[in-house]
């Protein structure tokens, strides 16, 4: 791996990451550009990588590159993977053995041996990476299902590293866990951590049990809080501390866009080009076969041919951006949607007038946002999802407490956005009802529940979410505190 010897152990905040939190492209002269993509991690980290000597490591997205650019004053080191990595590390292993397992095995997880080498060899060069860049004694902060033996083979290496780590999709059930023929090496991976977080106390809860379980850690026997009361493993003369912290969005950035002029009035445009209908639905999801968009597909076609939704003067907008196309579950829900999509068009859809509009391709933030501000109500059924971010962005652009939240009960933010319309997702007459409620509800009605929606979100944002896991993460094994020694351990019998 080609570090840049002046950036060798200067790093006090090491992030790892699947990816960069940057886009390659190359322009037509043949220059090439890194554009920051816009997401909410990097925002919400960007005040910490600055204040202190800031390193972001990950992979650029495309094979063997091995650039290592500064972007806007952070450094940046690639971990280059090979097309046949890609190939069973990331879309092998990660995307079609762990991400099924972890949500509810939706579709059948796939065990090759060939993928756990590959996820092993390539964690392994995260773990170096971040050993060569962080300084003595720095605090690395790892994410996401894809690198969860970074945490031990970075303590391997580097004893003196305070280590956060914290997964951004749901921690299955341990009936379901246990399926994994990688069980105990995957937990004994996270165990390498200071401080695991989960978005919610269940997963941090599941997690403690199969600490004691596999690999035989005394843990703590209390229930986990969110953002408070952690859990914890003992692990040797560690203390590893487990825990839940919710993330969320830059609320108050995307509020302040969404009320600008600019966004308005295209929202405004959309409508009229829309053909001002009563009533916009929106769904914005990667084309995930955990986001449920042929359940409100279904639930929709359903309506229409019920009568309770009228085709003349209701659009449903359905943006899904490309995601993991050589993926076989993939591709195959892919042509799911699109024949459904198809089917409601067919029966209910005027030559002039498409009931469903589908666009298969990312969206600019801006437009994004102006949909957002354009939707009356807005869908999100996924059947199993960690967080879904889109459900509080959307919240997050009503200022003017319009527009209604349609939220499966699946979701880690329906633990937090309990005024949305929630339904299960598995009880197709429970969403149709809650689709009718919210396009039905009074204006009364559903300021209420958006100002109680707005609360949360705007009160609870992607910056809190960093400094509350941040804040753990430093007083982790801290002498001072002596919390961690203070708890009763409990044995696996
Ligand atoms: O990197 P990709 O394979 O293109 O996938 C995109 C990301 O998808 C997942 O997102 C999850 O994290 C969100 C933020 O915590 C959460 O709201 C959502 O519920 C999760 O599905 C994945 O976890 C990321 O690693 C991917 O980069
Ligand atoms: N067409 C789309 C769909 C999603 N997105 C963004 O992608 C992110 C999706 O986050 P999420 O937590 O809902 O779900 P995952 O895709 O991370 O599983 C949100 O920030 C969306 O605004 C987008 O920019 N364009």
């Amino acid at each position: 791996m080609d570090i840049p010897a002046e950036v060798a152990q200067t790093a006090d905040f090491v992030v790892v990451a699947n990816r960069l939190p940057v886009d390659k492209e190359t322009l037509p002269d043949g220059t090439v550009r890194w554009k920051r993509s816009p997401g909410g991690l990097v925002t919400a980290l960007e005040p910490i990588l600055r204040s202190q000597t800031g390193a972001w490591v990950g992979w650029s997205g495309v094979p063997d590159s091995a650039d290592n650019p500064v972007v806007d004053g952070l450094q940046l080191v690639s971990v280059p993977l090979s097309a046949q990595e890609i190939n069973e590390y990331y879309e092998g292993f990660s995307n079609a053995t762990l991400w099924p397992l972890y949500h509810d095995v939706l579709v059948k997880p796939e065990y090759h041996r060939e993928w756990w080498n590959s996820y092993v060899e390539v964690n392994r060069r995260f773990a170096e990476a971040a050993s060569t860049v962080a300084s003595e004694g720095a605090m690395v902060w790892v994410q996401d299902y894809q690198l969860q033996l970074v945490p031990k083979m970075l303590r391997m290496l580097r004893p003196d590293l305070k280590i956060g780590f914290f997964l951004h999709i749901p921690f299955p059930p341990v009936e379901l866990f246990m399926q994994l023929p990688w069980r105990t090496e995957i937990v004994e991976g996270l165990l390498g951590a200071d401080l695991i977080g989960f978005h919610l106390p269940g997963g941090a809860q599941n997690f403690l049990y199969l600490a004691r379980r596999l690999a035989g850690q005394a843990t703590s026997k209390g229930s986990v809080g969110v953002r408070a009361k952690f859990g914890v493993v003992q692990v040797g003369f560690r203390h590893v501390r487990v825990g839940a912290f919710p993330i969320s969005i830059d609320s108050g950035a995307l509020d302040a866009t969404s009320r600008s002029k600019k966004i308005r009035d295209r929202a405004a445009e959309l409508r009229r080009d829309l053909g001002n209908p009563k009533t916009i639905m929106l769904g914005v999801d990667r084309l995930d076969y955990t986001k449920g968009i042929d359940v409100r597909l279904i639930a929709l076609s359903e309506l229409l041919a019920e009568g309770r939704v009228d085709p003349r003067d209701t659009v449903m907008i359905q943006l899904a951006t490309p995601s993991r196309e050589r993926v076989d579950s993939y591709i195959k829900m892919r042509a799911g949607i699109e024949q459904l999509v198809g089917n409601i068009n067919g029966t209910h859809g005027e030559v002039a007038h498409q009931v469903v509009q589908y666009l298969h391709r990312p969206v600019e933030r801006d437009e994004l946002i102006a949909f957002f501000v354009a939707a009356d109500v807005m869908l999100v059924t996924p059947l199993r999802d960690g967080m879904n971010l889109v459900a509080k962005e959307y919240v997050a652009c009503r200022s003017d407490l319009g527009g209604a939240l349609v939220l499966s009960e699946f979701t880690g933010a329906a633990a937090e956005l309990r005024s949305a319309y929630q339904a299960n997702p598995y009880d197709l007459d429970g969403v149709k009802d809650a689709i009718v409620s919210a396009v039905a509800q009074t204006p009364d009605e559903g300021r209420r529940r958006m100002r109680a929606l707005r609360r949360q979100v705007l009160a609870h944002d992607v910056s809190r979410w960093a400094e509350s896991f941040l804040g753990a993460l430093a007083a982790a094994n801290d002498v001072a505190t002596g919390e961690n020694r203070s708890v009763d351990l409990v044995e696996d019998d």
